[in-house]
């Protein structure tokens, strides 16, 4: 359950946390609690007014984005939804939007933002957890805006994951999933739509002060390094304030 908003920045600012590349006083959080306790009880917070944590996955494609949220799921317990791989899903499954999205992924281009938004909401409606990291999305400021109208919600942090082309050209080359889009052809393209229109989106967030910009190069459990002192911080939050509201 999600309910009160808490400053980071003691615990940021304790954290000697290299990542984060914005004022620590301007970072926000909400608390999160996943079970309904006494204590809550007591305080008349109940999980029906459970309003989601969002996470939103940023980075280019072969960044690593899927990789570090699977870590993210294994040591926070977040729902991880990858847009790509819900789009993904509507093709296996001959959706009536399955071929136009085929053809957009092949192409490196970005599907509508209606398709992609009713899928995550679906998800997200349909899920116990309220703990969200959102991967690959928003790929455009078309998609923010489209979430932010039709979900009514804004993402608490934004992860970008900033690896340099060659290594995502790289890593996407041998990714070996049998996706149809890692191919050097579509990878080329989706480079370009990455900087035209995905950087822009990176840029509306670090202006807002929720950016998190980590490095991508690395192995995968230095990145994560990388990654842990923020949602430890969240949980130590939750801590602190089931504390407070114990002595209340
Ligand atoms: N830190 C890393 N170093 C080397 N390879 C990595 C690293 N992180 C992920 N990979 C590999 O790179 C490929 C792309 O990673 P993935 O998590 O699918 O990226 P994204 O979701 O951003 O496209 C995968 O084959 C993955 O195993
Ligand atoms: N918000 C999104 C996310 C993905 N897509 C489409 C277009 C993308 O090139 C593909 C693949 O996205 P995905 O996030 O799985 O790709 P990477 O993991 O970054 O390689 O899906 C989209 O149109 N809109
Ligand atoms: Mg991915």
């Amino acid at each position: 359950m999600w309910r009160l908003v808490t400053s980071l920045t003691a615990l940021v600012s304790s954290s000697k946390s290299s990542i984060l590349n914005q004022p620590a006083s301007t970072l926000k959080i909400w608390k999160s609690l996943t079970t309904e306790t006494p204590i809550l009880a007591r305080h008349g917070i109940s999980t029906h007014d459970c309003t989601p944590f969002i996470t939103f996955v940023l980075g280019g494609p072969g960044s690593g984005k899927g990789t570090q949220c699977a870590k993210i799921v294994e040591t926070f317990g977040f729902k991880h939804l990858s847009a790509g791989d819900l789009l993904r899903r509507e093709i296996a499954c001959n959706s009536k939007y399955g071929s136009t999205i085929l053809n957009t992924i092949k192409e490196g281009r970005i599907v509508p933002s209606e398709v992609t938004v009713k899928l995550i909401q679906r998800e997200m409606e349909s899920s116990d957890n309220h703990k969200f990291l959102i991967d690959g999305f928003p790929r455009s400021e078309e998609n923010r805006i489209a979430f932010e109208r039709i979900m009514g919600a804004e993402p608490n942090i934004v992860l970008f994951f900033d690896c340099p082309e060659e290594e995502m050209v790289k890593r996407v080359l041998s990714r070996n999933q049998g996706r149809v889009d890692d191919n050097l052809d579509t990878m080329k393209k989706r480079l370009k739509v990455f900087e035209a229109w995905n950087l822009p989106v990176i840029n509306y967030y670090a202006e807002k002060g929720k950016l998190h910009k980590i490095s991508a190069l690395g192995t995968e459990d230095e990145i994560f390094e990388q990654v842990r002192p923020l949602f430890a911080a969240c949980e130590q939050i939750n801590s602190k304030t089931l504390l407070f509201l114990e002595g209340q």
